[in-house]
C-alpha cells in the first residue's frame, strides 16, 4: 500500500499550508513550488483548495518522486523552519516517514536489480542491449531506470578497474549497490531533474560508455559454469537478505518477495536459459529437428466452414506430439486481443510481465486440464515461452494461441510440457491462461481438426 507515501505527503502539505497561511517570506514559495508544482500559483491553488488528488496520484505512482519531494522539503525545513518556530512536530513526522519510504525504495530498487541480473544471466546479454530505449520510461516508474542501470554498471566497472573483475557476481553487485544506495538515487535524481532532452542525452551517453566497458568484462567471465554459481549465490542472498530487510526494517510493509520454488536453478534451469537465449536470436518457432519429424506438421484450419476456408483459415503448427503442443498462429484479431485482456483481467486469468520479469520453468499443476495460452500483445524483445524438455520456444506474437496438453494418456503430468516464460527485455507482455478439458478426457468435445492432406 501507499499509506506511508500518503501520510508523508500530507505532512509536507500541512507544512506548506502553515507556511502559506502565516505569510512566510516570498522566497520560500518558489522553492517549495518547484518541488511539487510548476508555478507558485499552482501551489497556492492546490494547497488552499485542498485539491490534491492529482499530486497524490503523481507521488504514489513513483517512490522516487515522493522521496525527492520529501528530501527537498526536509532541506527547506532545516533552512527556514527553525526561524518560523513551527516545525518540530512536522520535522519529526517527516523524518520518520522519509526513512520508511527510503526503505521501501531500497527494496524496490533491489528487486529491480535482481530482475536485471537474472535477465542478464539468462540471456547472457550485454547490459547495453537491455537498456536502449528505456529512458522515456524513467520519469514515471522505478523499474530498470537509467539510475539503476548506471549504478550496476558503475560499480561493476569500478571493481574491474580495481583488478577484481572476478568479483562481478550478483552478490557482489547487490552488496555494493546496497551500501551505496543513496549515491545511485542521487544519480537517478540528476536524470530526473535534467529531464530536458539535451541533458538526458548527456547522461545517457555517459551511461552507455560505462556500461559498454562493463560489458566487455562481463563477457569474459560469463561462461556457463560461473554464471550458474553466481545465480545460486544470488538466490541465497536474495532470499535471506530481502526477507530480513522486510521483517526487521520495513515493519508494516509486509509484502515479501521470494523467488518461486520452481525457479530453482537445477540443470534444467540452464536448459531453460539456453532455450530463452535461442529465442532472442531466431524468428521461427519450429524446433530444430521438426522438419524430420513426421508427427510435426503445419496446416490450415478452416474452422469447419467454407467461409472460414476462404476468408481466414487459421495457420496451425504442431510443435510436439504425445502430448500435443500446438500453435494457432492467427487465432485472434488485434481487436479481439484487446477485449480479451479486459475480460481475462477481471477473472484474474491474465499474466502481465514488465522488463526483467519472467516465469521460471514449471509444470502446470492440473494433470487433467490442458492450458491454452493466448498471446495478447507483441513484445518488443524477449518473453518467449520456453519448453526446455522439448528444446523449443514460442515467440509472443499478438493473436497467437498455444494449446498445451499437460498430461500423458494415463493422466499423469507430462514432463515434456515443462515450460516457462522467458524474461521480457523490452516492452511488456500480456498472456492469458485458460484451462480446458481436452479430447483425451471428454471424448472429443473440443476436438481440434487434424491436418487434411
Ligand atoms: O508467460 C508464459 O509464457 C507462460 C505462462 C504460464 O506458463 C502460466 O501462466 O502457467
Ligand atoms: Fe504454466
Amino acid at each position: 500500500t501507499n499509506t506511508e507515501v500518503t501520510s508523508a505527503f500530507s505532512a509536507v502539505l500541512n507544512w506548506c499550508k502553515t507556511v502559506l497561511i502565516s505569510n512566510q517570506p516570498d522566497h520560500i514559495l518558489p522553492t517549495l513550488s518547484r518541488s511539487l508544482y510548476s508555478t507558485k500559483d499552482d501551489l497556492i491553488h492546490a494547497v488552499l483548495k485542498e485539491d490534491l488528488q492529482e499530486t497524490l496520484k503523481k507521488i504514489q505512482s513513483n517512490f522516487l518522486v515522493a522521496l525527492r519531494i520529501l528530501k527537498f522539503s526536509l532541506d527547506l525545513v532545516q533552512e527556514f523552519g527553525n526561524s518560523q518556530n513551527l516545525t518540530i512536530t512536522w520535522t519529526q513526522e517527516a523524518t520518520k516517514q522519509f526513512s520508511k519510504i527510503q526503505l521501501m525504495l531500497t527494496k524496490a530498487y533491489m528487486i529491480n536489480l535482481m530482475k536485471l541480473i537474472e535477465t542478464q544471466s539468462i540471456y547472457n546479454m550485454p547490459t547495453i542491449g537491455m537498456i536502449s530505449g528505456r529512458f522515456q520510461d524513467a520519469n514515471f516508474r522505478s523499474v530498470l531506470t537509467p539510475g539503476v542501470m548506471a549504478d550496476v554498471a558503475r560499480r561493476a566497472l569500478k571493481s574491474t578497474q580495481n583488478g577484481d573483475a572476478q568479483k562481478i557476481t550478483p552478490t557482489f553487485l547487490v552488496k555494493q549497490t546496497n551500501a551505496h544506495f543513496s549515491a545511485s538515487v542521487d544519480w537517478a535524481f540528476q536524470a530526473f531533474k535534467h529531464s530536458k532532452l539535451a541533458e538526458a542525452k548527456k547522461h545517457w551517453s555517459l551511461l552507455l560508455k560505462t556500461v559498454k566497458q562493463h560489458d566487455e568484462h562481463w563477457r569474459k567471465f560469463a561462461d556457463e559454469r560461473q554464471r550458474h554459481e553466481a545465480i545460486k549465490e544470488t538466490q541465497f542472498f536474495f532470499n535471506t537478505t530481502i526477507s530480513e530487510l522486510t521483517m526487521n526494517e520495513l515493519g508494516s510493509f509486509s509484502e515479501t518477495h521470494t523467488l518461486d520454488e520452481n525457479q530453482n536453478r537445477d540443470f534444467q534451469g540452464e536448459h531453460f536459459a539456453k532455450v530463452c537465449r535461442q529465442s532472442l536470436k531466431k524468428d521461427f518457432s519450429m524446433r530444430e529437428d521438426a522438419l524430420h519429424d513426421p508427427d510435426l506438421l503445419c496446416w490450415l484450419d478452416d474452422k469447419g466452414s467454407t467461409f472460414g476456408r476462404l476468408m481466414e483459415p487459421i495457420r496451425v503448427e504442431k510443435m510436439h506430439s504425445n502430448p500435443d503442443l500446438i500453435i494457432f498462429h492467427n487465432a485472434f484479431s488485434s481487436k479481439q486481443c484487446d477485449l480479451i485482456i479486459d475480460e481475462l483481467e477481471k477473472m484474474e486469468q491474465v499474466q502481465f510481465y514488465e522488463s526483467g520479469e519472467f516465469y521460471g520453468h514449471h509444470r502446470d499443476a492440473f494433470s487433467d486440464l490442458n492450458a491454452s495460452i493466448p498471446t495478447l500483445n507483441d513484445v518488443e524483445l524477449g518473453g518467449a515461452t520456453a519448453y526446455p524438455e522439448i528444446g523449443t520456444f514460442i515467440k509472443p506474437v499478438k493473436g497467437t494461441a498455444t494449446l498445451m496438453v499437460n498430461h500423458n494418456p494415463d493422466g499423469t503430468i507430462a514432463q515434456s510440457m515443462t515450460h516457462g516464460g522467458c524474461p521480457v527485455v523490452s516492452g511488456v507482455k500480456w498472456v492469458g491462461v485458460k484451462w480446458l478439458h481436452g479430447p483425451s478426457k471428454d471424448g472429443g468435445g473440443n476436438r481440434i481438426n487434424e491436418p487434411s492432406q
